[in-house]
């Protein structure tokens, strides 16, 4: 089958990127508007699609789908596109627990190749603030499998 069949095809399917019954979908676009666009801005896209919640705790989660313009390794995830997911994640995770930041270091480690076009979750936390540190971390997983874990040290920006 020719690529752009594989593309369309893509395209039309809806993707179930619902959540948890206890958690409430978040308004990332309202927080910090085009700065999604490189990772999570396109709904209908063939690289990333994703929602964004919070828990009861107003810890951000978020269900990821990777499609096959995120491809690395045959079948699954490029690297690049993992990192790029924690990326948004954890610095939106410090936006919206209301820290104006941008990230310092960001440090992945691959436990697993991800599938491509399966949902996955992505957890994360605040872990610490020190002055003008704030430490985020992030785990994306699917069931009992964990694919990659994160410290994300985001830096809040003076002036915002
Ligand atoms: C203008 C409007 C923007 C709006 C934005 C909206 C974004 C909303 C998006 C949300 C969802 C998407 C999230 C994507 C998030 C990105 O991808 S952001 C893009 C990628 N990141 C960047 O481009 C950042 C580039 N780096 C910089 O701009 C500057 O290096 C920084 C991070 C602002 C820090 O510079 P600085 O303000 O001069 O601060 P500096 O004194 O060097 O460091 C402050 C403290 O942090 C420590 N530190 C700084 N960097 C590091 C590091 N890499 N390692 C360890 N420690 C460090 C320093 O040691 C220092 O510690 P203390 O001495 O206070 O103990």
């Amino acid at each position: 089958m020719p690529n752009s069949t594989v593309l369309k095809a893509c395209e039309q399917t809806e993707i179930d990127l619902s959540g948890a019954a206890d958690w409430v979908p978040f308004d990332a676009p309202a927080l910090v508007g085009d700065s999604l666009r490189f990772v999570s801005g396109d709904s209908r896209g063939d690289r990333f699609r994703a929602r964004y919640y919070r828990d009861a705790e107003q810890h951000l989660h978020a269900r990821f789908w990777l499609g096959p313009e995120a491809e690395g390794p045959p079948g699954h995830a490029h690297g690049g596109a993992v990192a790029a997911i924690m990326d948004e994640a954890l610095g939106l995770a410090a936006w919206a627990a209301g820290y104006p930041i941008v990230v310092g270091n960001l440090n992945v480690s691959f436990r697993n190749m991800l599938p491509l076009r399966k949902v996955v979750t992505v957890e994360s936390r605040v872990v610490s603030v020190e002055g003008r540190k704030i430490m985020v971390h992030g785990r994306i997983f699917r069931g009992e499998k964990t694919f990659a874990e994160a410290q994300c040290l985001c830096i809040t920006i003076p002036g915002k």
